[in-house]
């Protein structure tokens, strides 16, 4: 192993200024985030090799980035410096990195996810690389390996068995991984997504191979810069996090949730086109409360009971000024899976300070609100001619209910207030009436309408008259018969959408929902079902999930170096998937797109968003590109095999 920190490899490679470990030189402008390792790099070929491999790297991070990262700008955010990056260099000791400039090849680059190409390098690559022997000799194409990959998968019969092999996969070939999952998005969704990820969450310890992602817990409280520091990769545009208390409709996980980060940014990459490498994946452990997991031998977590009050706001806090300050204000923050009673509040806090949205209040009520839309183009009328009951008064069944309530607020110009009464809650105490006001959460005190109390689901349909029935409740099977066929003796076509997720939480299936209510439900769910036969029709159900929404949305937000998440982006997120939906697929009785057009779909959405943005004065990256749709396909992140000559 040769040491690559040397003036005369750098003078070759052009690239100036980075600390050397050895020298202790530390100079401002250094590419944040090259980190390859050398090995087996001898002499000048090694440094001729190593040169076409940080020259690529570059390439790659300047391509990639000059679409949706800081390149060539130099802002100052702040009153800090920053260097070519967009990263802090206010002082010299920003730049104290625990890695350096070097490069991989040979048996490193085999086992560099990033670079890593498998049976795919090519005889000259095998050359230049000291690949020669490492490898069995025959050439594999890129398209070979996902068929191999895809029979491989297809021979396991549990779930878990296959999310382990594609999780195995992305830490060993990230370009297959991303390819594998591109093209075969219907089928693997469902493994690398719920339902499979609920249980491989609740299964993480005993799974656990390799860590993905970054934890923070209580133990790296006062150092959560220095933890930020330690990621591998700086140049940071999004990041989903959680504390892993209400884990999809599966409770408190405590660390073990970091199946969920890291699921959903590899559908910003698949789905959106964001670079993997962008993408950061953060678990905060306060601890749990779930005596299953503080009692299992395997559990990776913090042993002890969740942390709360000033000591949980505290490290929240201290983390959520550490992002900004190491990847300056455009860095979107993705807050996933946290319980109510600290969701809405992390919400209102830091919606004015940071670039933050919450996909399970705000990312969920976008796309369902885009399924309501598209539905009456089957059931006819519009928007106000519903009204709305829900089961669940959280985070998804508020946030659906604000953004309804927004929207035909636009729609029709009567005030938020007033639209605000087509739409009911039901909890787990029964209706939301105003007598229960004042023991209410703030969050549930909008939807306190006067009505007398009702505590059972199927009377509040009986007495509201709902046109639309949505369960977020967390609690599966609260759909019953009796219920479905209440919504279908008042509803010709009942539109019912069961969100709550993994499928043992859906609120009832497909097959319910169509058989109960004889072919005439308008059906989503959470987590997917496969089509239902029902006397001699097949009803195909869609996916209301909020995989639809953040990935473009994220995009939008990121081209257009956006520095808020403003509500009108939601709407006009949901407005490009709504107008998404084809005849073809109304024929179906869908009112989902499928999802195997997500790529252009992901870039509607971002066009629509990054719009928004720049008409709110919320974008930093001028001009606005004329086409943005065909920016945001521009941008998106393709996993074809880079040549290493
Ligand atoms: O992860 C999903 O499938 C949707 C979601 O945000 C949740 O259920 O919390
Ligand atoms: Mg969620």
């Amino acid at each position: 192993m040769i040491s690559l920190n040397r003036s005369s490899f750098l003078n070759k490679t052009g690239i100036s200024g980075f600390r050397s470990p050895s020298s202790g030189a530390a100079l401002r402008r250094r590419p944040a985030s090259v980190r390859v390792v050398a090995l087996g790099t001898n002499g000048r070929a090694g440094e001729r090799n190593a040169a076409v491999l940080v020259e690529n790297r570059l390439k790659e991070m300047r391509e990639g980035s000059s679409a949706i990262a800081d390149v060539e700008s130099k802002p100052t955010v702040g009153g800090e410096v920053q260097d070519e990056y967009g990263h802090d260099a206010s002082t010299e000791e920003e730049f104290v990195t625990p890695w350096c400039l070097s490069v991989a090849s040979g048996y490193s680059l085999l086992r560099d996810p990033h670079h890593n190409k498998g049976l795919a390098f090519n005889e000259k690559e095998r050359d230049a690389h000291f690949l020669r022997g490492l490898l069995p000799p025959t050439v594999a194409s890129h398209e070979l390996q996902v068929k191999k990959m895809m029979h491989n998968i297809r021979q396991y019969q549990l779930p878990l068995q296959k999310y382990m092999a594609m999780m195995d996969l992305q830490e060993r070939n990230e370009r297959l991984f991303y390819k594998l999952l591109i093209e075969n998005v219907e089928e693997l969704l469902p493994i690398v997504y719920t339902p499979t990820v609920g249980e491989a969450c609740q299964k993480y310890g005993s799974i656990f191979m390799r860590p993905q992602g970054l934890f923070i817990s209580l133990k790296e409280k006062g150092k959560i810069r220095e933890v930020l520091r330690n990621w591998p990769e700086k140049n940071i545009q999004v990041i989903v996090v959680t504390d892993g208390e209400r884990i999809l409709g599966l409770g408190d996980l405590g660390c073990q949730g970091m199946g969920i980060p890291v699921g959903k940014l590899s559908l910003y990459t698949a789905l959106g086109g964001v670079r993997p490498s962008s993408c950061l994946p953060i678990t905060i452990d306060v601890g749990t409360n779930n005596e299953t997991l503080l009692n299992d031998e395997f559990y990776i977590g913090l042993r002890q009971r969740r942390a709360t009050g000033q000591e949980y706001a505290e490290l929240l806090d201290e983390f959520m000024t550490a992002v900004k300050q190491n990847y300056g204000e455009k860095v979107l923050i993705q807050f996933e899976d946290f319980a109510n009673h600290n969701a809405f509040d992390l919400l209102a806090k830091y919606g004015t300070t940071h670039l933050v949205f919450n996909d399970d209040i705000q990312g969920t009520a976008s796309v369902v609100l885009a399924g309501l839309v598209a539905a009456q183009n089957l059931v006819g009328g519009t928007l106000a001619d519903h009204r709305f009951l829900f089961l669940g008064a959280g985070e998804a069944g508020t946030g659906i209910a604000e953004l309804i309530a927004l929207e035909i607020s636009k729609q029709t110009n009567a005030p938020l207030e007033e639209t605000r009464k087509k739409i009911w809650l039901v909890d787990s105490k029964g209706l939301i009436v105003s007598s229960r006001k004042e023991s209410l959460q703030h969050f549930k005190k909008p939807w306190a309408h006067e009505h007398e109390p009702i505590n059972e689901l199927v009377d509040a349909i009986k007495a509201i008259k709902p046109t639309v029935l949505i369960g977020t409740s967390g609690v599966g099977r609260t759909f019953t018969k009796e219920v479905v066929e209440a919504m279908a003796s008042i509803n010709e076509k009942p539109i019912i959408l069961a969100l709550s997720n993994p499928t043992s939480q859906s609120e009832c299936t497909a097959k319910e929902a169509y058989t109960w209510s004889q072919g005439r439900a308008i059906f989503a769910s959470g987590s997917p079902f496969p089509p239902v036969e029902y006397e001699g029709k097949l009803f195909v159900p869609g996916q209301a999930n909020n995989a639809y929404i953040f990935p473009g949305l994220g995009l939008g937000l990121i081209m257009s170096g956006a520095i808020r998440v403003h509500d009108d982006m939601l709407l006009a997120a949901s407005e490009a998937l709504a107008e998404q939906v084809s005849e073809e697929n109304f024929a179906k009785g869908l009112i989902f797109p499928p999802f195997t057009n997500i790529r252009k779909i992901s870039a509607h959405i971002a066009a629509k968003v990054a719009a928004k943005a720049y008409e709110l004065g919320l974008a930093t990256r001028l001009p606005q590109p004329k086409d943005l749709v065909t920016h945001a396909e521009s941008c998106m992140y393709s996993p074809v095999y880079r040549s290493y000559r």
